[in-house]
């Protein structure tokens, strides 16, 4: 954080935000109404009835697993230009000094479609769709279970327990998603570095290689720091919102 405050500013820690913040909206909707509806075909109960009649972990980890993996094709071309804007980390621009490489996500979308075709902006997204995948189910599991054990049977979560169990559901799921988030982040930046990976095997092997295993566990502590108030926000956002309209 000080690293990036003195050779940015402030402004470098939102840097690459507009993208996430106009697609979270598209992504989160895909993902929950995916997850919902596909619940809703596994198990034939509506989201209200799921309290009286929980559905299996089994139907609800398949349901996540499908809401991970079609997101991830919504979420790849935004989540390339985020991280290819986080990770030009020129100092601000002084007057004569070389304009950075991307101006902006319009800029650098266009500036990928146009070096590196229109498959360019889903560059990484098989890497995307492998760590949302799993993390997905595992997800929405930890959260029905934690909600589930600390709810009286046949009740509504109340508030809190919404916010716990959200919480802690974001930090498990990234838990386990860093590794392969490791390794979807260097693949979108290969087209950038010249770096080609043959594949994410190949990224795998050659990342563990040259840097040791502890290269699957960089960003961990702040994306689990990140994911709690995160997730506790979306989940309660969620459930109150299908309270509302039900
Ligand atoms: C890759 N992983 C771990 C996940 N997608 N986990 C679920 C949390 C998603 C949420 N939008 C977030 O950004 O935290």
């Amino acid at each position: 954080m000080v690293k990036t405050y003195r050779h940015e500013s402030l402004l470098g820690f939102f840097k690459g935000m507009s993208f996430p913040i106009a697609s979270i909206a598209v992504v989160n909707s895909v993902l929950f109404g995916i997850y919902s509806n596909t619940l809703l075909a596994l198990t034939a109960t509506s989201h209200q009835e799921r309290r009286a009649q929980p559905p299996s972990y089994t139907h609800i980890f398949i349901a996540g697993c499908t809401g991970g993996f079609l997101q991830a094709y919504f979420l790849a071309p935004f989540d390339l230009i985020k991280v290819r804007l986080q990770n030009q980390t020129e100092p601000r621009a002084k007057p004569g000094s070389p304009p950075p490489r991307y101006r902006g996500p319009v800029h650098c979308a266009t500036s990928i479609f146009q070096e590196e075709g229109p498959r360019g902006l889903f560059r990484g997204a098989w890497a995307l769709t492998l760590r949302d995948t799993p993390t997905m189910g595992i997800y929405f599991i930890t959260y029905e279970c934690l909600c589930h054990q600390s709810t009286p049977e046949g009740q509504n979560p109340s508030s809190a327990t919404v916010l716990v169990a959200g919480g802690f559901a974001g930090i498990t799921s990234w838990v386990t998603a860093t590794p392969l988030d490791v390794i979807k982040s260097r693949m979108q930046m290969a087209g950038l570095n010249q770096r080609a990976h043959r594949g994410v095997l190949d990224c795998i092997v050659s990342s563990a290689r040259q840097e040791g295993l502890g290269v699957f566990f960089r960003g961990l502590t702040i994306n689990s720091a990140r994911a709690f108030p995160v997730n506790a926000v979306t989940f309660l956002s969620y459930e109150y919102l299908l309270h509302l309209w039900q």
